[in-house]
């Protein structure tokens, strides 16, 4: 899990931390992870450190100040360094330390965006977790610069640190070297598009619960529920599968095809004649008609006017079981839902729910998925560029492939859940919704191999997609009693 702290609590944690250490040593680390970064990069897109033209974009406070000691050690490596001052005021101790080591600088004028553009690396310190509400006036057109490397110290001047929304003029970053512990930004759309490559120093600081987290596929390898020898399909989970209609058949095949793929003990589709003649010839292991269910899902494919599988809907989520409510089943939520109900809208849905525009779902899409966990009661998992899951924690997952927008993915996401819900009856649904959202995510990375993919082979990868997980190897090796050491 990559873990997210408010500003207020990274402060917090911040001023004890400084209480015990000699003064500027938490800069002095931030500078010294600043500088390894760039020069890394520099020797990666253009063969070395020394001649490389640098310039450091320094801000009045303290995020200026890391870049220009930064900048400083930059210069000893033997880098052409500049450093431009975007504010009247700046970090007088580390401009004279960059300036004692050999970069140069001055005050930033109209027109520096071209110096930037013909740097081999800029260095974004204009504003971090003090910084808000678009980049100002003085450095507008930054945000596209179309040449150097962009390394943003702590996040992309012009975000707020706290939100994914992104406010006005931000300077985009190919990497973001993050202090302490990441913050919201960085986890969140649409913000976190941003942030590129995000990297954390660790500054040894003693923090609480994270405000956001974001699952990671080793996570998920350590908690995706295998089958033990004591297991039945029963204990396994039963998944019951509420998709489709007269009329679309396909959400059908692909919610079954992906609860059977993701380890579901036994899947059991309820619906029309059609839909369920299609489920069989396609998925024999699939039962058919009503009977035991450890969660549903509910809803993919399922028009708002079909009386027949709106009433199964309705049932499913009275009976208390654990259920994915997807797309046709968020038409007309009942009361009385619970964080064992994952709702899984897209932006447009999420949108409808609220009565909200669209478009304000995706400015800040945790806003609203907070709401709607708010006057639900449901975990809510909103999908995305980036997936935000709000249950009694916050996670993200971020998304795999942009090939993933594609008719029936999120068929395959619900069934992928299902599975996960029905085998992890006793884990949080927030970390169960996230976890699928991971894995699906993989599932269809492999799908794609970088280029087009189709929904049912997003399905089909997904038990690869497990076996690659980091650590899925290693969990499942026991060692065997008796068995020979030498
Ligand atoms: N607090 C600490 O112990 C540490 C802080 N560190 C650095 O210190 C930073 C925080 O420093 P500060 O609290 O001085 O605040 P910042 O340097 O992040 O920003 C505050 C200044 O930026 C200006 N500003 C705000 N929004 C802006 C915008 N959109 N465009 C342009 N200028 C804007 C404001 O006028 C203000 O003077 C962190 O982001 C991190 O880089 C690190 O050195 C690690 C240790
Ligand atoms: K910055």
């Amino acid at each position: 899990m990559i873990s997210a702290h408010t500003v207020e609590t990274v402060r917090a944690a911040e001023e004890v931390a400084k209480a015990a250490l000699p003064a500027g040593t938490l800069m002095q680390r931030a500078a010294a992870a600043l500088d390894v970064v760039c020069a890394d990069l520099l020797r990666d897109t253009t063969g070395g450190v020394a001649g490389r033209t640098v310039v450091v974009l320094a801000g009045p406070g303290d995020n200026g100040g890391d870049a220009l000691l930064a900048a400083a050690r930059l210069a000893r490596r033997g880098a052409a360094v500049t450093a431009l001052l975007t504010s009247g005021r700046v970090h007088t101790e580390a401009l004279a330390a960059a300036r004692r080591a050999g970069a140069r600088s001055r005050p930033w004028r109209p027109g520096d965006e071209s110096t930037c553009a013909a740097a081999d690396l800029v260095l974004d310190g204009i504003a971090g977790i003090g910084g808000r509400g678009g980049l100002r006036p003085a450095v507008e057109g930054l945000s596209a610069l179309d040449g150097p490397v962009v390394v943003a110290v702590d996040l992309p001047s012009g975000l707020d640190a706290d939100t994914g929304a992104v406010t006005g003029e931000v300077m985009a970053a190919d990497v973001t070297v993050t202090f302490g512990t990441a913050k919201p930004v960085h986890l969140l759309a649409p913000a976190a598009a941003r942030c590129g490559q995000l990297l954390v120093v660790d500054l040894g600081l003693d923090l609480p619960a994270p405000a956001v987290e974001r699952v990671e596929p080793g996570d998920v390898a350590a908690r995706w529920r295998r089958p033990a020898p004591t297991d039945d399909k029963y204990s396994r989970g039963v998944v019951g599968v509420v998709a489709g209609g007269p009329d679309y058949t396909g959400a059908a095949v692909l919610a079954v095809e992906a609860a059977v793929r993701a380890g579901a003990g036994m899947v059991r589709y309820v619906g029309p004649a059609h839909p369920t003649e299609l489920v069989r010839q396609r998925r024999p292991e699939a039962v058919a008609g009503p009977g035991r269910v450890q969660a549903w899902v509910l809803g993919p494919g399922v028009s708002p006017d079909d009386p027949e599988q709106q009433a199964r809907i309705r049932d499913a989520l009275a009976s208390g079981e654990p259920a994915v409510v997807d797309a046709g089943a968020l038409h007309d939520l009942p009361d009385g839902l619970g964080p064992h109900h994952v709702l899984t809208p897209h932006a447009g849905e999420l949108a409808r729910l609220l009565g909200v525009e669209r478009s304000a779902v995706e400015a800040d899409p945790l806003t609203f998925a907070r709401r709607a966990h708010a006057e639900t009661g449901a975990t809510v998992l909103l999908k995305g560029s980036v997936t935000t899951i709000v249950g009694d924690r916050v996670l993200t997952a971020a998304s795999a492939t942009d090939w993933l927008s594609t008719a029936g993915a999120g068929d395959v996401l619900a069934g992928v859940l299902g599975a996960a819900l029905a085998g992890r009856p006793h884990d949080d649904p927030a970390v169960v919704a996230a976890d699928a959202a991971v894995l699906h995510g993989r599932a269809a990375a492999l799908a794609s191999a970088g280029g087009p993919l189709a929904a049912l082979d997003v399905a089909d990868a997904v038990p690869a997609a497990l076996t690659s997980l980091p650590g899925w190897a290693e969990r499942g090796r026991v060692p065997s009693k008796g068995a020979p050491t030498s």
